[in-house]
């Protein structure tokens, strides 16, 4: 008999891969390679540029440099203190839900409405912030759980490693678009407080075989870049890609098509701040999770998420360049990114959120 500190529930060595069948039909995403973006090869950076302008998706290929391989180990140990906090009774979790209009904390099964009936989600997740895990404990601003403290340092390591990913790719697009650089690095300074965080999600195995349930609903994310590593299946992407969908539904006929996960890769998508900054020539795929297909729908289905966000006091405005369409707002002071975030993700059907400051 294994003891019960052998049990682990996070095994990717055990899943099966993803279903080879019609019946779950897949995405095609370019994969990109991190090594050639460091090494500023230009093909790579025009691939990276129309992958984020079509789709908004892309596999990003980690293996080789520090920072990738940063996310391929760190994400496997995050996943195993996610299991360790997912594992503790329900009322030590509600000690840390989400106060003052932030979305760091836990999330519990059902507090987000999947569509207008109201029907629940069926995932729950831990945020953790980037700003608390890369300052001294006595600069923290929230208590956080043993897990985690215990695995301070790893989440520091993550943050920055997944933030420089993130900035990297920002910097290829600016360039690309013609907006300088430094209108997007004043807006990300890693040690500024921010949305950023690591998520933790933990979806149940499937309950039957029609998988009715929602995971996690269709959205699309609200910051700038994020950084996705997943195992199993259950992610899907909507065919069409549209820049002002609203946030439950998709406003534009298509299909839900699967993201199978790369082995190696993670799953790079941009946010609807990166379409803010663009005026809509970068794209933010709309997407969500249902329970993963088949025999690995046997699992529990852990992700690993990390979202760059602009910086709470920056404004969210279009950025001028010569690839940007000009906007009515460009010369105008913008919104806060803290208001910003706050209002997409209550727009999202979520009431776990404290709405007082
Ligand atoms: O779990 C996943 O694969 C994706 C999760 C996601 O889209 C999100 O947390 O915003
Ligand atoms: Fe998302």
């Amino acid at each position: 008999m294994p003891h019960r500190e052998d049990y682990t529930e996070f095994t990717p060595e055990q899943y099966p891969p993803f279903p080879d069948s019609q019946e779950f039909p897949g995405v095609e995403l370019k994969t990109i390679s991190l090594q050639k973006l460091l090494d500023h090869d230009s093909t790579e950076e025009d691939r990276v540029f129309e992958a984020c302008k079509g789709r908004g998706f892309f596999y990003l290929e980690l293996g080789g440099p520090e920072s990738g391989e940063t996310i391929l180990k760190g994400s496997e140990e995050i996943a195993r203190v996610g299991e360790r906090f997912m594992a503790l009774p329900n009322e030590e979790k509600m000690k840390f839900t989400p106060n003052k209009k932030e979305l760091f904390g836990y999330k519990m099964l059902g507090a987000t409405k999947v569509d207008s009936t109201g029907t629940r989600d069926s995932a729950e997740f831990f945020n953790v912030s980037k700003n608390d895990m890369i300052v001294p404990d006595n600069e923290m601003v929230r208590p956080w759980p043993k897990e985690i403290m215990e695995k301070k340092s790893l989440f520091a390591d993550y943050s920055r490693s997944a933030h420089g990913i993130g900035m990297l790719v920002m910097d290829v697009l600016a360039r690309q678009l013609g907006i300088d650089p430094e209108e997007i690095k004043s807006r990300h300074k890693i040690e500024e407080r921010a949305g950023d965080h690591v998520r933790l999600t933990r979806g149940p195995p499937r309950k039957t075989v029609e998988m009715p349930e929602i995971q996690t609903p269709s959205h699309t994310d609200f910051g700038t870049i994020t950084i996705l590593m997943n195992w199993l299946g259950g992610l899907q992407v909507w065919s069409e890609s549209s820049r002002k969908a609203g946030p439950l539904e998709p406003d534009v006929p298509g299909e839900w098509l699967w993201v199978k996960p790369k082995k190696g890769c993670a799953i790079v998508n941009l946010g609807d701040a990166a379409v803010k900054f663009t005026n809509g020539v970068l794209c933010s795929g709309r997407h969500r999770v249902i329970p993963s297909p088949g025999e690995q729908g046997k699992w529990p289905r852990y992700s690993i998420v990390y979202f760059v966000r602009p910086v709470d006091h920056s404004r969210l405005k279009t950025l001028k360049g010569k690839g940007v369409p000009p906007a009515d707002d460009m010369d105008e002071e913008g919104v806060e990114a803290k208001e910003w975030i706050f209002q997409q993700a209550m727009a999202l059907g979520s009431t776990h959120i404290d709405q007082k400051n």
